[in-house]
């Protein structure tokens, strides 16, 4: 079998989707993207694309190596996105070869269903409480809500207050089983970071997740110092190397590497294995599309340490497309009391709407982060 072609598809609201296809006519789908960055890493999936055609595409070990060590220069998100979804499409070719899902192949199920966990969104503390209410009757027993907006290094008691208000007002309407994830997303300096964990914990959130920037990741341990709520990071850190040092440091209790970032399938599952080492939980990044969705899945469900998973469906990012559009059957993910069960199917376990995709990659999208500034003019983080 040889990889013959491969076809990008950029499509809102702001993925970028991948074929791969063989001389035997099997197809396999990926998502290499990195938000914000689709035309470059569409241009990286076409350089990579001379060591792929003609090749095998069984052979992912081989070709990993080849595309991450062959350029002497490796590594980053733009890199390691493109190799990510070129990934997922072997493992989906090569799972259609064998008529096995790829969990089976990695290993086999450890679990027969994952839980998941639902975006809110709302700015005020009422509408995070009603959205998280509106979450729970649909199902999820977790939610995770951005903690703040951009906050400068000093900021005062209201900015403090309003992140507090907000985890008050969800836990009050959700009570006391739901899990919520509070995401700094990077946005909090060291400053502010220990403050609002510290005040966080009487709520008990499910972990605060990115409570300051992957690179100031030594922050973690002054963070940790203040608050026994567990730490979650990860989303913004590519390959086993990527993740080593985190996990020797000690300070991180959940990684949450991206499928679509981290280096694919089996590099995830790599990841997860060495934390597992370290007695620390995964619980896989995924605000992107059905692809890598899917891609997530079958690593959860053939991974002990895998805890919970994230997902798109009905993201506030999402304007215009969502999870379930680009699939044939959008009920291939059993949405079940807060889980999702097991999937069935060969490879990645659905089957992408091809002529949806090519509809809606004449849409196309040229999705950008929006740029936050702080009151004084100088660029905050989004
Ligand atoms: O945890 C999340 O899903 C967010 O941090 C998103 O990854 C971020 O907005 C970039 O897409
Ligand atoms: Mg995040």
């Amino acid at each position: 079998m040889k990889i013959t072609n491969l076809t990008l598809y950029k499509v809102p609201p702001r993925w970028l989707f991948l074929k791969i296809e063989t001389d035997n006519g099997l197809e396999g789908w990926g998502e290499p993207i990195v938000e914000g960055r689709a035309s470059t890493v569409e241009a990286c999936v076409k350089e990579l694309s001379d060591y792929l055609i003609g090749q095998d595409p069984r052979k992912i070990e081989d070709l990993f190596q080849v595309m991450y060590r062959g350029g002497f220069y490796r590594g980053g998100p733009i890199m390691m996105s493109a190799i990510s979804g070129i990934e997922q499409a072997l493992w989906d070719i090569k799972g259609k070869f064998y008529n096995m899902p790829v969990y089976e192949m990695l290993g086999g199920a450890a679990r027969d269903k994952i839980r998941v966990y639902s975006w809110i969104g709302g700015d005020r503390p009422s509408d995070v409480a009603n959205e998280a209410k509106e979450k729970i009757k649909a199902g999820f027993t977790a939610v995770k809500m951005n903690a703040t907006e951009e906050m400068e290094y000093i900021d005062n008691t209201s900015s403090v207050e309003s992140v507090i208000n907000r985890i008050a007002a969800v836990r009050e309407a959700v009570g006391k089983d739901v899990g919520i994830g509070m995401d700094f997303h990077g946005r909090v300096h060291k400053t502010m970071a220990k403050i609002i964990a510290k005040e966080l914990e009487p709520y008990r959130p499910m972990f605060i997740e990115e409570p300051v920037l992957p690179e100031n990741n030594e922050a973690l341990r002054e963070i940790a110092r203040y608050t026994s709520t567990p730490i979650a990071t990860g989303e913004r850190q590519y390959t086993r190397w990527g993740f080593k040092q985190l996990l020797m440091d000690g300070y991180v209790d959940i990684i949450q590497p991206d499928v679509s970032h981290a280096g694919g399938i089996f590099e995830m599952k790599k990841i997860a294995a060495m934390a597992e080492a370290f007695d620390v939980a995964v619980a896989p990044h995924c605000p992107l599309g059905p692809i890598a969705l899917a891609s997530c899945l079958q690593v959860d469900f053939c991974t002990p340490n895998a805890i919970i998973q994230e997902q798109s469906l009905g993201i506030h990012y999402n304007q215009g497309s969502d999870l379930l559009d680009y699939l044939k059957d959008r009920s291939v993910f059993k949405y079940e009391n807060g889980y999702v069960n097991i999937l069935e199917g060969p490879g990645l376990g659905i089957e992408v709407d091809e002529e949806h995709v090519k509809e809606m990659a004449k849409v196309g999208h040229d999705w950008k982060n929006p740029i936050w500034r702080y009151k004084d003019g100088s660029v905050a983080e989004w």
